[in-house]
């Protein structure tokens, strides 16, 4: 008997590479999308949403809900980063898309994820590719949250590793360090994939001309908005090709065996020059004294991935 595709819902700020990961997730049959929810992050809330009702049209997808999710971190903080020097003003490769013709449910992002995991529990995975406000504001709303939702596997962190904000944190942590250290300590199942991770994992421009060559829909869209990506990478790295955060991290949620994680308690740090800093505690020493570690649930942090077999998923999928 065929098992059953795992359900997934993609918190998601779209975001060029979190398109390439909705429409890979839209080609995995391992998995069901049963919604989005949107976030700040590479874009504002609002425009997440559009884009995210946008790519779901352009997938012939409109049977996935959209809820929209948090304008705001999780202490109210109006004054955010947004990344649009990475991803174009308008979140894809500054295209001019037309407006969606669809709207988000009523549901707020929160609220939806708590009713899901509700509806299904430990069966839904969360696939959180933004900062981590809205899953932070489903465990303050429901305290069975964690305890109800299967996995939440998320894009974020820079284990032992320099940020691409600065120095010491990744964007995604950096977009809400005290939703992130709420998710982290929740005692949910995660499974965290950063940056030390996903800088492995990169599309060449060699592979993005193959993409385009093929008559693949999703293959031929991407290749519009992937130039602005490209550009930053070349500008920022000095790369000929892409990381692939949002793919990677997908994958690692429809197929585990891709990557290889180690267990800890994480911490986040809020403040300071290094807020957003995320701080594995790898239990090798037994502290004297009480640390802000201590007694915290462990998660799983993603240490090493199989970046050809990503890669090659990716191209397949998307030129299928
Ligand atoms: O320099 C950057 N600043 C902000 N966001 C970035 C930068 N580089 C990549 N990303 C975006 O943040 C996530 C990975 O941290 C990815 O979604 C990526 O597109």
């Amino acid at each position: 008997m065929a098992t059953e595709p795992k359900k997934i819902i993609i918190d998601t700020d779209p975001g060029i590479d979190d398109a390439m990961a909705l429409f890979v997730a839209l080609r995995s049959p391992e998995v069901e999308v049963i919604g989005l929810t949107t976030i700040y992050g590479n874009v504002y809330t609002t425009l997440a949403t559009r884009n995210a009702l946008h790519l779901l049209e352009v997938a012939g997808r409109t049977d996935i809900p959209v809820a929209e999710g948090s304008h705001v971190t999780i202490t109210k903080g109006t004054k955010l980063r947004i990344a649009d020097f990475v991803h174009g003003a308008d979140g894809l490769g500054n295209q001019n898309f037309p407006p969606p013709n669809g709207k988000p449910i009523e549901l707020s992002a929160a609220a939806f994820l708590v009713e899901e995991a509700k509806r299904n529990p430990g069966k839904v995975t969360v696939v959180a590719l933004g900062p981590l406000t809205n899953i932070a504001l489903a465990i303050e709303l429901d305290p069975a949250f964690a305890k109800n939702i299967g996995q939440i596997v998320l894009l974020g962190g820079a284990f032992a590793v320099n940020g691409n904000v600065n120095p010491a944190a990744e964007a995604n942590i950096f977009g809400d360090p005290d939703a992130a250290d709420i998710v982290f300590t929740s005692g949910a199942d995660i499974l965290a994939v950063g940056i030390n991770v996903t800088h492995q994992v990169v599309l060449t421009d060699a592979e993005r001309d193959i993409l385009a060559k093929s008559n693949g829909k999703f293959a031929e869209y991407l290749c519009k908005i992937l130039e602005v990506y490209f550009s930053y990478h070349h500008d920022s790295y000095s790369m000929r090709g892409v990381y692939l955060h949002d793919p990677t991290a997908l994958l690692a949620a429809v197929n585990p065996s891709l990557i290889t994680y180690t267990e800890g308690v994480v911490r986040v740090q809020t403040t300071g020059i290094t807020r957003g800093l995320t701080i594995l505690y790898n239990k090798q020493k037994r502290f004297s004294e009480a640390t802000e570690w201590t007694d915290k649930p462990t998660v799983k942090v993603a240490v090493t991935v199989d970046a050809p077999a990503i890669v090659k998923l990716v191209m397949d999928r998307l030129m299928e």
